[in-house]
């Protein structure tokens, strides 16, 4: 959505005489381990008042510890784009639009550059979103509410339907706030980026296809074009889920350079860094208020697993609640925790997890895209219910780039630049050492 778009609905939702919220708050369950109940209720009061206060009466203040279930429509018809149609869009007036991942076509940092004012301008665009999916209704009303605690600020679609909707547990964990819609019945649609694009072209004859959600083209809905694909969580009841970042790295060594080639001091992610650890941003760096992109990846690898295990916890739904709040998570024992209590100790939930991990590296031995790509960025979505079923799949390609004619990586050795090593294997070694040691307790 059009940052303007999503100012104006903002302050509409905001003002007085906005829409009234109404939407599916839901009462929220206990956690354990890493969550904190309290923190959570407190949000959610913090949330509901805010809510309550300036989105209008309808909503329910007396209802305690609530979750904010945020809602995409499936708001409009989508039609399918083809090759040609694509080509036309990108060399015209869309190309713009199309550069919504930091990377062009070829794997380059050109819309990077294109964008950079746009991209420094607006951290409202990147902050993570817990959302729920729902189809039917055509009212749709827009409420956005800031949670502190969460560091989340995301955006709340609602319905005014007579009837209950039909609800679909779907919960975005990670990534950029409002970057999915609603589909057809078990699949969803993802902001188009011709990088994406492209790995999924090429992972259609690959190895790990079996572990990628099914990609079902490109999609135009309301003049936006978008990657349709598998809703993984299409037809489970209120799943588990998990979002682990892999690797070592996780910004492209090209991003890197441009830094250094042409610096830009970015205010939103020192704020970022400050809403985490204070202390963290050097005299230097409190004096200009601002820090670079490398900068504050790097430093959000050090304070997190990645750089200790080759892969960081982004977020996870459990039951009806959901945490992002894993930052400063790092240490192996931390992380064991966070697993044990996202399975609730069940043991045929570890092991199937372990099969599936072990599949998927096998897949990855196999694979001519892995051996191929710099894999920055790219999650394993584990995903379990209570009746034991459980899954792990490999998503997110928006930073996956081709490696050079005849380059290839082992995705193990450390990473010095310029060798473009992503620690993804070494990353995937440790999840598997952590979950046998589960198994085994
Ligand atoms: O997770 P937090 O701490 O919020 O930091 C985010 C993530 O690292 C995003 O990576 P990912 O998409 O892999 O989750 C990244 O997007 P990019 O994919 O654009 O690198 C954001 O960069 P900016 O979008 O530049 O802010 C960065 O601010
Ligand atoms: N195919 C899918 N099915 C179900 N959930 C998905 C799917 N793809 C992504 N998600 C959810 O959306 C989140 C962000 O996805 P991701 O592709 O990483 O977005 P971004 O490119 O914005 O970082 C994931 O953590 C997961 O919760």
């Amino acid at each position: 959505m059009p940052k303007e778009r999503r100012r104006s609905l903002r302050e509409a939702a905001f003002s007085r005489v906005s829409p009234i919220y109404d939407g599916p708050w839901r009462g929220g369950v206990g956690l354990e381990g890493n969550f904190s109940s309290k923190e959570i209720c407190d949000d959610q009061t913090h949330m509901a008042e805010q809510c309550s206060g300036r989105a209008g009466s309808d909503v329910n203040p007396s209802r305690e510890c609530l979750v904010p279930q945020v809602t995409i429509t499936s708001d409009g018809d989508s039609r399918e784009i083809t090759q040609e149609d694509l080509e036309e869009e990108v060399n015209g007036r869309l190309r713009r639009k199309l550069s919504n991942s930091s990377l062009s076509s070829n794997g380059s940092s050109t819309a990077y550059e294109e964008s950079e004012d746009d991209i420094l301008s607006d951290n409202e665009t990147k902050s993570k979103g817990i959302v729920t999916l729902e189809h039917l209704g055509d009212s749709v009303r827009e409420v956005t509410l800031n949670n502190t605690r969460w560091k989340l600020k995301t955006i709340v679609q609602c319905h005014l339907l007579a009837s209950q909707p039909k609800r679909l547990a779907w919960v975005q964990l990670a990534g950029h706030e409002g970057n999915f819609k609603a589909a057809d019945e078990g699949s969803i649609l993802k902001k188009f980026s011709e990088n994406e694009k492209l790995c999924f072209e090429w992972l259609k004859d690959d190895a790990l296809n079996l572990f990628v959600p099914s990609y079902y083209g490109v999609v135009e809905r309301d003049g936006e074009l978008f990657l349709k694909m598998k809703d993984l969580l299409a037809g489970l009841e209120s799943p588990n889920v998990m979002d682990c970042k892999m690797g070592m790295r996780t910004y492209l060594e090209e991003e890197l350079v441009l830094a250094r080639v042409k610096p830009k001091l970015r205010a939103d992610l020192y704020k970022k860094m400050v809403e985490v650890d204070s202390s963290a941003p050097t005299e230097k760096e409190q004096k200009q208020q601002a820090i670079t992109k490398p900068r504050y990846m790097q430093w959000r690898e050090s304070v997190s697993s990645t750089n200790t295990l080759g892969f960081r916890i982004e977020g996870i739904k459990r039951g009806e609640n959901c945490s992002t709040d894993f930052k400063r998570t790092r240490s192996r024992e931390d992380v064991t925790k966070i697993f044990r209590d996202f399975v609730g100790g069940n043991k045929n939930i570890i092991n199937s997890y372990i099969t599936r991990l072990e599949d998927i590296k096998k897949a990855l031995k196999k694979s001519e895209f892995f051996k191929k790509h710099e894999v920055i960025g790219s999650s394993l979505l584990f995903i379990h219910n209570q009746k034991g079923r459980a899954e792990v799949w490999v998503i997110d390609f928006g930073k996956t780039t081709p490696l050079l004619d005849g380059q290839i990586l082992d995705h193990h050795r450390p990473w010095t630049e310029g060798n473009r090593e992503d620690g993804y294997l070494w990353g995937l070694d440790n999840l598997l050492q952590i979950l046998a040691s589960l198994a085994r307790e």
